[in-house]
């Protein structure tokens, strides 16, 4: 397991001892000092005790700094929450032992073998969660108490991460107060029998500023005025603007503080017992008791007991940070309160709480987002005394909680915890610079103070003006593990430490001096006594020469020294330049640790979101899926099949698309190939073009066959004239035969009819004879013209065969007559036609010819036969 108990106290200083710190603004106090002291009163005076006193006070055995321990309960809120994980486990009384929980940056960071799970600590004294609020003030601020009313000045600070309970411990509530208020009630109660009235006092106290009249009537009229604005809508207005202004859940925040502020007319000496008080031999000494409250706010201070100004532009005054001529910092401007009671100190912190920063975070409903420093200043008037009065001092300082900046991602909030960790981790810094002086004496280091407000305001309690003490809060959460751990490790450097003794002040060095400065004139009167005559010369002047020599040596010894300074304070500035290095670089680490952890929690958070929408993807697509098939199985059969042959054909398909390339490039070389054809091709139909030319000339018809025609037509009219002749006398015949019937009918002999019967029959024999001679010239033409036609027929299917090749058809593609253009003759017009065709034309004369042989009374009749 792994331990990190703090060895015990090293480098504790004897009271002979300076206290090693490199950048104290210690100053000397001269033989003046204690009329001064006042004038210009810095943040804290030095403890003016006897040297009895000091020695008394690191005599004792305390002097190692106290680190106290506080782990608050559980709220319900949280244990809903299930941060219980017992990750805090309280050994002993003085030993913390912290269990990494499974979720924690350090578990993580030691799965990956950085760093352990477990540590243990050692403090003071741990007060675990169900220690009260006055069980915890008498274990920690009895003593302290009791010290200031001694006259020394002390430094109570609270430390650790945000909602781990320090603003409770410090101020507590209004059932339960915290050490502020339980500290007041005892310091009034402890001197309340001796509290300055204000008359009767020496006059030489009345030149001291702080007791002058005239300050303290202007404080007390500052006083009421500030008592008489204390009214409960003030309150709440000005609490419901501080949360307004800053609260991301407003009300609750609110509510919370309200109700710490409800109850004004509650006594704040409830909280001590009106005899109990701490001072057992005081003599004649009076006591006045100043308050002063106010914030670091952004690295601003804040005096929170200036009445902040009505309207809009309602901007706070920040005050300076000022050193006096000692080079001791104090707040210039800041307002110190007479109070007179427990009671008005009381309403004084209620007054500085409405003007406080808080804000509801993530983590606290009502987080405190500034450092705030109550004190309390007590002025030990002695009686009779021509002494200016002692003045010793509390301050108690509820720290903002450190929180870590992922949490706090943008806005106010953001930077208020930005500045907040800095001025932490400044004190930090100073604190393990402390350290390793005290450690070190050899090697001092330069310590931060500067750094920030915050330690500046703290340095005095570091460097021998007064005395600290450590408050660390946790709280038990698991979700805050890391950042409890980090407080934690800070707070172990912090308990290394040792209180650092009182300044010397000037009263013995200036004892010192004079007893040298006697020794000095006692040994000059002495030598003043002594006779210089009784040397002789020779041995003064070797007095001399041995003066000069030694002049000479130290001359010598003092440039040698000069150098070995000149050389240390290279190597220190070197030092501290490297440790300055060291810091920085370790500010980087940690800053580096605080991105990891950042981007990590980033990271996952994008992996649980991405996993939980894919999964709830898939949930989605297998519902659908299922209620598909449900579907499908539902509706038909054939589909099934056509889906199951889907993802085959799918699949061939994409076999296929590999040998798509292959195929493409087989139709490209295919298509080069028909282009060389298709030249080739053209290439011929040139030469048959030029071919079917010189067939046209030889099928072109013979110029006598147009004669030849002509000839048969002319003969086939003379036919036909003819033809109709003997069709008109046969009409005619025909109708005298008629009438002869008629006649016959009437009066007829039959003698008669059969000669004329006779005539018409000869004359008929001729007719026919006639038409057979004729019909065999016809015969004749026919003959000769079908001869003709066969001829034209096979030489028009030798130039068919031609047309028909692809180019010469590309090149004469309207070869039907219906396609002819108007006015130009069809190509072969001299070939047979179809029926259609031949109805359609009527200007030849053979199909005349034809025709007229085909009319019905013609047809019909039988030459030779007889009616
Ligand atoms: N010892 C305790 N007993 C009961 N409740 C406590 C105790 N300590 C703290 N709490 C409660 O825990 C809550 C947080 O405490 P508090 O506001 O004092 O934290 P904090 O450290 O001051 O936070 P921040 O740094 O954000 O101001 C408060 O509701 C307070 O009442």
């Amino acid at each position: 397991m792994a331990e990190e108990i703090i060895s015990p106290n090293l480098g504790i200083f004897s009271d002979e001892e300076e206290a090693p710190v490199f950048e104290s603004t210690a100053a000397e106090f001269g033989a003046g000092i204690q009329k001064e002291l006042l004038n210009e009163f810095s943040l804290i005076s030095p403890f003016l005790g006897s040297a009895k006193q000091n020695r008394d006070m690191l005599n004792d055995g305390n002097d190692k700094v106290k680190v106290y321990l506080r782990v608050r309960p559980f709220l319900e809120m949280e244990l809903e929450k299930k941060e219980d994980q017992g990750c805090v486990f309280i050994e002993d009384p003085e030993t913390l032992v912290l269990q990494a929980p499974k979720d924690s940056f350090t578990m993580r960071s030691t799965e990956r073998g950085v760093g352990q799970p477990m540590h243990k600590f050692s403090f003071s004294q741990i007060f675990g969660p169900n220690v009260n609020q006055k069980e915890f003030f008498e274990g920690t601020m009895r003593e302290v108490v009791s010290d200031v009313l001694n006259g020394h000045n002390w430094l109570i600070y609270t430390y650790g991460v945000t909602n781990s309970g320090k603003t409770y411990t410090v101020q507590g509530n209004n059932k339960e107060g915290g050490i502020l208020p339980r500290s007041l009630a005892l310091i009034f109660s402890s001197i309340q029998e001796r509290l300055y009235k204000g008359s009767d006092l020496k006059p030489s106290l009345s030149e001291v500023r702080w007791l002058d009249s005239r300050q303290v009537r202007q404080e007390e009229e500052r006083k009421m005025e500030l008592l008489s604005g204390l009214r409960e809508e003030d309150l709440m207005t000005s609490l419901k603007r501080n949360l307004s202004a800053s609260s991301d859940s407003g009300i609750a925040g609110f509510s919370s503080v309200l109700q710490t502020n409800n109850h004004l007319e509650d006594s704040a000496s409830r909280w001590a017992d009106p005899d109990d008080t701490l001072l057992q031999n005081i003599g004649e000494t009076q006591f006045s008791v100043w308050v002063s409250f106010f914030e670091i706010y952004n690295e601003f201070l804040y005096d929170l007991l200036e009445q902040i100004p009505c309207g809009s532009s309602r901007k706070r005054t920040a005050l300076r940070l000022s050193e006096d001529k000692n080079g001791n910092p104090y707040v210039k401007d800041l307002n110190w309160i007479n109070v007179r009671n427990a009671e008005e100190a009381w309403k004084m912190l209620r007054i500085g709480q409405k003007n406080q920063s808080f804000a509801s975070t993530h983590l606290n409903q009502s987080s405190s987002r500034s450092h705030s420093i109550f004190s309390i200043r007590i002025l030990h008037l002695e009686r009779g005394s021509e002494l200016a009065p002692r003045i010793s001092e509390l301050s108690l300082c509820d720290l903002a909680g450190s929180e870590r900046c992922k949490n706090q991602r943008c806005g106010d909030r953001m930077k208020e915890a930005n500045n907040i960790n800095t001025s932490l981790h400044t004190l930090g810094r100073c604190i393990s610079a402390l350290r390793q002086n005290q450690q070190h004496k050899m090697r001092q280091h330069v310590v931060p103070f500067r750094d920030s407000k915050l330690t500046r305001i703290f340095q005095a309690f570091f460097t021998g003006h007064g005395r600290s003490c450590m408050i660390v809060n946790i709280n038990q959460c698991a979700s805050t593990y890391d950042e409890t751990l980090h407080a934690l490790k800070f707070s172990a450097i912090a308990s290394q430490l040792v209180q650092t003794p009182p300044l010397k002040l000037c009263t013995p060095s200036i004892q010192t001096f004079i007893m040298e400065q006697s020794l000095e004139e006692e040994e000059a009167e002495a030598d003043s006594e002594a006779d210089v005559t009784m040397f002789s010369r020779d041995d003064l002047l070797e007095a001399i020469v041995a003066m000069k020599e030694h002049l000479l040596k130290e001359r010598q010894e003092k440039v040698a020294m000069e150098l070995r300074i000149r050389e240390e304070v290279c190597a220190e500035m070197m030092e501290a330049l490297q440790k300055r290095e060291k810091d920085f670089s370790e500010h980087l680490e940690t800053e580096k640790e605080l991105l990891e952890e950042m981007y990590e929690n980033r990271l996952e958070n994008l992996k649980e979101s991405l996993t939980k929408y894919y999964q709830h993807e898939l949930k989605e697509k297998e519902e659908r899926i299922k209620e598909l098939e449900a579907l499908q199985h539902d509706s038909d059969i054939p589909s099934k099949q056509q889906k199951l042959e889907q993802p085959v054909r799918w699949s061939l398909r994409v076999a296929s698309a590999s040998s798509l390339q292959q195929e493409m490039n087989l139709i490209k070389q295919e298509l080069l190939g028909t282009k060389a054809e298709l030249e080739q091709c053209q290439s011929d139909l040139v030469k048959k073009s030029k071919e079917l030319i010189q067939y046209k000339e030889i099928v072109e018809p013979p110029s006598f066959s147009g004669s030849l025609t002509l000839n048969v037509d002319r003969k086939l009219e003379d036919g036909q004239k003819h033809v109709r002749m003997l069709r008109f006398e046969l009409q005619k015949i025909g109708d005298s035969l008629q009438s002869s019937v008629r006649a016959c009918c009437h009066n007829t002999s039959a003698e008669k009819l059969r000669l004329t019967l006779n005539a018409c029959h000869d004359i008929l024999a001729k007719q026919d004879q006639t038409l057979a001679e004729l019909q065999n010239n016809m015969m004749l033409v026919k003959l000769d013209l079908r001869k003709k036609a066969v001829c034209i027929a096979e030489q028009y299917h030798t130039v068919q065969k031609l047309q028909w090749t692809p180019s010469f058809k590309q090149k004469r593609p309207c070869t039907n007559a219906e396609n002819l253009q108007p006015g130009k003759k069809p190509f072969l017009n001299f070939l047979p036609r179809t029926p259609g065709q031949q109805n359609m034309s009527n200007s030849s004369p053979y199909t005349r010819i034809l025709r007229s042989r085909q009319t019905p009374g013609l047809k019909s009749m039988v030459f030779g036969t007889k009616y």
